[in-house]
């Protein structure tokens, strides 16, 4: 609890467009303990999968809802989503403390989960929840990272029959992070950081730069910005310009918590 993790989870800094307020994104998702019950709920589901449908794929096993596993399993997700949201709210207060001040606003939002409207369970990969029925419990606009030099977009949206209520949750990537660091092979790791992040503080917590995250990784911000008009997937309201923001880095290069275990031997 508190910490961001590694690969792309960040904490980006920024100054509202319309306002001139400095805010802070946090971007992580359930970590260790989703992982956990992923890695539950896919034994459950595959047993389903042997009973009900043999010749469904492994990847494709599902718990049907009307069952004891079913309730269970959404339950659960329900507290993975809780310990998700108190994470965050975690990283936030921390930096408040240490910078000694006062939020004026926090709002959240979620991706990359799943939502239920009645019957249906939306398994939004991809994709940020714009209707409030699959989340009662929101409080402000959502939010839309792109890449770490481009602002986040601020935004809100109505279900229309393109979007069945949802946004795009982010750029997502051109390519694999190994196809990535192919075709940047004929440039120097420092390079390729000084070119793609002019102007900008980004720091890596490992202190080994992760060419993967920087944002030539991620599909163009100004297509998608583009895409998101045409289909009138959701209505942007304000922009977080970037400032800069930490991450993990390269952590098969240098893993912070290897170091901590080292030190706490000594
Ligand atoms: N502002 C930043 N946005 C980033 C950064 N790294 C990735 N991204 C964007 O976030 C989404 C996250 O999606 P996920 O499915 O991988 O969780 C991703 O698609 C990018 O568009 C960053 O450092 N700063
Ligand atoms: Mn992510």
């Amino acid at each position: 609890m508190g910490t961001q993790g590694d690969g792309n989870h960040f904490l980006f800094v920024g100054k509202s467009k319309n306002t001139g307020n400095t805010m802070l994104v946090t971007h992580h998702g359930s970590r260790a303990p989703g992982a956990a019950l992923y890695d539950k709920g896919m034994k459950v589901a595959n047993r389903f999968r042997q009973e009900i449908s043999p010749e469904t794929l492994r990847e494709n096993a599902w718990i049907p809802f009307d069952t004891d596993e079913g309730k269970a399993y959404w339950e659960a997700l329900q507290l993975i989503r809780t310990w998700t949201k108190e994470n965050h709210t975690n990283i936030h207060d921390a930096v408040l403390n240490k910078l000694g001040t006062e939020k004026l606003d926090r709002y959240w939002n979620e991706h990359n989960f799943v939502f239920r409207d009645g019957d249906l369970f939306y398994h939004a990969k991809g994709a940020t929840p714009l209707d409030d029925k699959f989340m009662p419990d929101i409080t402000g606009p959502r939010l839309i990272p792109l890449n770490m030099s481009e602002p986040v977009l601020i935004v809100q949206g109505k279900t229309n029959e393109r979007n069945l209520g949802f946004a795009p949750h982010g750029a997502g990537r051109n390519f694999s992070r190994t196809q990535h660091k192919k075709s940047l092979a004929h440039k120097t790791v420092e390079e390729i950081f000084d070119e793609e992040t002019k102007g900008l503080d980004i720091r890596f917590f490992s202190n080994e730069i992760d060419i993967s995250e920087l944002p030539s990784a991620y599909k163009s911000a100004k297509n998608v910005r583009a895409q998101i008009e045409e289909y009138g997937l959701c209505e942007v309201l304000d922009e977080v310009m970037p400032y800069g923001c930490i991450m993990a880095g390269d952590v098969g290069k240098n893993a912070p918590w290897n170091k901590k275990k080292k030190f706490r031997k000594a």
